[in-house]
């Protein structure tokens, strides 16, 4: 593979990613459920405290979840057979999931607020206005907006897994300085890191970007689009100036790591010379 790019401007990226002010955290439904579906409150919390620790250094934090379903799961005793049932799990899963963050960031007396949108909102001119200033609203207030695509009334991200797209097109339209994906596994890897223990982890996407995207396009899509919608809204957001990492929740602190320019996940270099030295 190709060299991503050169080591200065790695380091550049790093310090761009720790010195963000706005923050997008997108967190996968396998970084919030267990084995069996479950909502799994200890990663929840996890999640949380990760989170806080980008509120208590004064930086805004937008929040984009996944697990509606994942959650609707373990409070109905019911299949996700078919997208109806999926949409209909959404809707008691989501309930429950924003009862526990409104719980969890409770802990660190910080107040949250739902957000449930369509790509149709994001698409529309007027509507995404209304929706960026209710952001800017909240975030004035200090509030942590909690967003989530609106699965009762739109199934695409039910089936093509686009709250990684939702966040890379939220990242771009309310200039935030960083996307972060969070899921289950520690970055992009040569191959699906669960199915072969060879798979290295591609810490650097830059000018490798080709090469990267080919051999996640031959990775199996696992859960709701899987690495691609990942690997694909990370360069979105990339090629609006602003970096972009992709890393595993479970990573002890890895958003405190993020802040403090260490090398975490899969970060993207921004593209045309956005990053000063
Ligand atoms: N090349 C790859 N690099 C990293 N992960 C991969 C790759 N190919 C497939 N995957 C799979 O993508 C999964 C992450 O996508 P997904 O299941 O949709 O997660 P999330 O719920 O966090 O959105 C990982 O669990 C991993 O098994
Ligand atoms: N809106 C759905 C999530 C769909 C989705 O994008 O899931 P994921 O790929 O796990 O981030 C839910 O909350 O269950």
């Amino acid at each position: 593979m190709r060299e991503a790019v050169d080591a200065e401007t790695v380091s550049a990226t790093r310090q761009l990613a720790a010195d963000a002010q706005r923050v997008i955290v997108k967190a996968g439904t396998n970084s919030l459920t267990d084995e069996e579906s479950n909502l799994d409150d200890e990663k929840l919390d996890k999640l949380v405290d990760d989170i806080e620790d980008l509120l208590s250094r004064g930086k805004e934090v937008l929040l984009v979840s996944s697990g509606a379903v994942g959650a609707g799961i373990g409070r109905v005793d019911h299949p996700t057979g078919t997208v109806e049932e999926s949409q209909a799990l959404s809707t008691v899963g989501q309930s429950h999931l924003m009862r526990r963050y409104t719980e969890s960031f409770e802990r660190y007396g910080r107040t949250v607020a739902q957000i449930l949108i369509t790509e149709h909102d994001l698409e529309n001119p007027e509507r995404f206005t209304n929706f960026r200033n209710t952001v800017e609203t909240l975030l004035d207030w200090g509030v942590v907006p909690i967003i989530n695509e609106n699965d009762a009334v739109a199934t695409e991200e039910l089936q093509i897994g686009d709250n990684d797209m939702i966040s890379s097109s939220i990242a771009i339209g309310v200039d935030v300085d960083l996307l972060v994906t969070l899921t289950d596994v520690g970055g992009v890897y040569t191959g699906n890191p669960k199915e072969n223990p060879d798979a290295e982890r591609i810490p650097v996407v830059g000018e490798n970007y080709d090469e990267v995207e080919e051999l996640v396009s031959e990775s199996s899509t696992g859960g709701f689009g899987g690495i691609q919608t990942k690997v694909s809204g990370a360069r979105d957001v990339s090629e609006h100036g602003i970096p972009a990492i992709i890393a595993r929740s479970t990573e002890p602190d890895v958003l405190e790591n993020v802040a403090r320019a260490e090398s975490v996940g899969t970060i993207f270099v921004p593209i045309n010379g956005e990053v000063d030295d």
